[in-house]
């Protein structure tokens, strides 16, 4: 199989005999006498293989190795030793080399090597590209919603995506943020590009620089060996920083500088690597008191805050929670190869006056759960989790001492009303009546809390 060549030596009669000798195998190579120009030229074309002397002026062959790991860590890279100089072999693979190769150099071994690294380079493409496939599920990509706010946010969407403005996502956890994160990427031009995701909050903070950023080797005590961070291994693609409020302040100024150089520097290196990646963020804190606590720096804020992305709760978004639903048994059905297709009515009504604390995360896991246990085609009460199952609006009402139970003020109010329109078999004028409101008030409460289907017409 063929596969483009870099040559990296400063004796260019040497590189034009490979080039001739590679070329007569079927190879197309290129060369440069100098670690500068051949990082320069990997910039902006791809090669397959990287064939490299170690003893060049300027910048030796081990720090070649130790750029090509940090900024392509894709490229294998083969590096031509004196003869029986093992120290060096173990040194470049260290510094990440794939393979050496000792000199006097004999033109069909280094096909071999060459053939074989380029494989190496394929297999390792492809297990990316599967693992890619298997991981973003349709379950992961698909964006369900009806409401208002699914409607705008999916306007949003497709008028952003296009761009490469940096985008926060924020909304309670479980409300979809990072299925918004995908859907940006799935639509935007870097949609053929990685779609990496890291949970700052979940990292420590002592990782995570070197985390996002990379290392050298030798950048502290456990850096055996040189590594890509997430920003090089996103470039082309997207990198969505989940929790971003978590961000300890001694990254921030990084992340920032980043973010307005759109270069980075991995620790322990004297050089920077431009990255072409596309920002998104989320967060379900309230990062304005993050600012005003001093957690957050401002200047930082306003860069990732470019375009911003409410989620709403689910139980602000009723319209949504059906087409949900069904999209979840649909998924669960065909995933456990069970003939599932509905729900029943009563079901249909718990789901609406439950109020989803753990937002559409939770919807999903009882979805899966009844799915799992239903000896029907339509899911009955008896297959919902009993705190759905046995959800009484007066429960909210009068709040226990469950502080998962106690919800905003707004929230009670919204469930009252419905439960109103329960009692009233969803007459609008008697609701009003019995609310005490006018008309027109009911109306404008019913937009707002998206309760207009519960309700009849005259
Ligand atoms: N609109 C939606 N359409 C389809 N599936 C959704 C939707 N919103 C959320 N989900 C599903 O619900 C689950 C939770 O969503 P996701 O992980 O995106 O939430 P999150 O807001 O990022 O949560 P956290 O803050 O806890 O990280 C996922 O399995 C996701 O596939």
């Amino acid at each position: 199989m063929t596969a483009d060549v870099l040559l990296v030596d400063d004796d260019q009669p040497l590189c034009e005999t490979l080039t001739l000798g590679l070329g007569k195998r079927g190879f197309r190579a290129q060369w440069r006498t100098s670690a500068g120009d051949a990082l320069h030229l990997l910039e902006s074309t791809d090669f397959d293989v990287v064939v490299t002397d170690l003893n060049m002026p300027e910048m030796n062959g081990i720090e070649l190795c130790e750029r090509i790991a940090l900024n392509r860590p894709d490229v294998p890279v083969i590096v031509l030793t004196a003869f029986g100089n093992l120290d060096s072999a173990v040194a470049a693979i260290r510094a990440g080399a794939y393979d050496f190769i000792s000199k006097p150099i004999e033109i069909d071994a280094l096909a071999i090597a060459v053939d074989r690294a380029a494989n190496h380079r394929r297999l390792r493409e492809e297990v990316k590209r599967l693992r890619l496939e298997v991981l973003d599920r349709p379950r992961d990509r698909t964006l369900i919603g009806e409401s208002t706010a699914m409607r705008r946010t999916q306007d949003l969407i497709s008028r952003v995506a296009g761009s490469d403005a940096t985008i926060l996502v924020t909304g309670e956890s479980g409300t979809g943020k990072e299925v918004v994160a995908r859907a940006i990427h799935d639509r935007s031009r870097r949609q053929a590009g990685p779609f990496i995701a890291i949970n700052c909050a979940a990292v420590p903070e002592s990782l995570l620089e070197s985390e996002l950023f990379g290392h050298i080797r030798g950048a502290f005590t456990d850096a055996k060996s040189a590594s890509a961070g997430l920003f090089v291994q996103a470039n082309g693609g997207t990198l969505f920083l989940d929790e971003i409020g978590d961000m300890p302040p001694s990254i921030q100024p990084k992340l920032l500088r980043a973010l307005q150089e759109r270069k980075i520097r991995p620790l322990g290196s004297k050089s920077e690597v431009s990255i072409d990646v596309r920002i998104v963020t989320a967060t379900n804190r309230d990062l304005e008191s993050a600012i005003d606590e001093k957690r957050f720096r401002e200047d930082l804020y306003y860069r990732i805050n470019v375009v911003h992305i409410p989620l709403p709760p689910l139980r602000a978004r009723q319209a949504d929670i059906l087409p949900l639903a069904l999209h979840f048994i649909r998924m669960f059905a065909a995933q456990s190869e069970k003939n599932v297709t509905g729900l029943s009515k009563e079901v249909a009504q718990k789901l609406l006056a439950y109020a989803w604390p753990g937002n559409v995360r939770e919807l999903q896991n009882s979805i899966e759960r009844a799915v799992a246990l239903t000896r029907f085609e339509e899911i009955r009460v008896d297959d919902l989790p009993e705190k759905i199952r046995d959800y009484r609006f007066s429960h909210v009402l009068i709040a226990g001492n469950d502080p998962a139970e106690l919800v905003p003020l707004e929230e009670v109010e919204r469930r009252y009303i419905l439960r109103v329109l329960d009692a009233v078999a969803g007459n609008k004028a008697a609701a009003a009546r019995v609310l005490g409101l006018e008309r027109k008030t009911l109306y404008r409460k019913l937009e707002r809390y998206e309760l207009r289907e519960k309700a009849q017409s005259e």
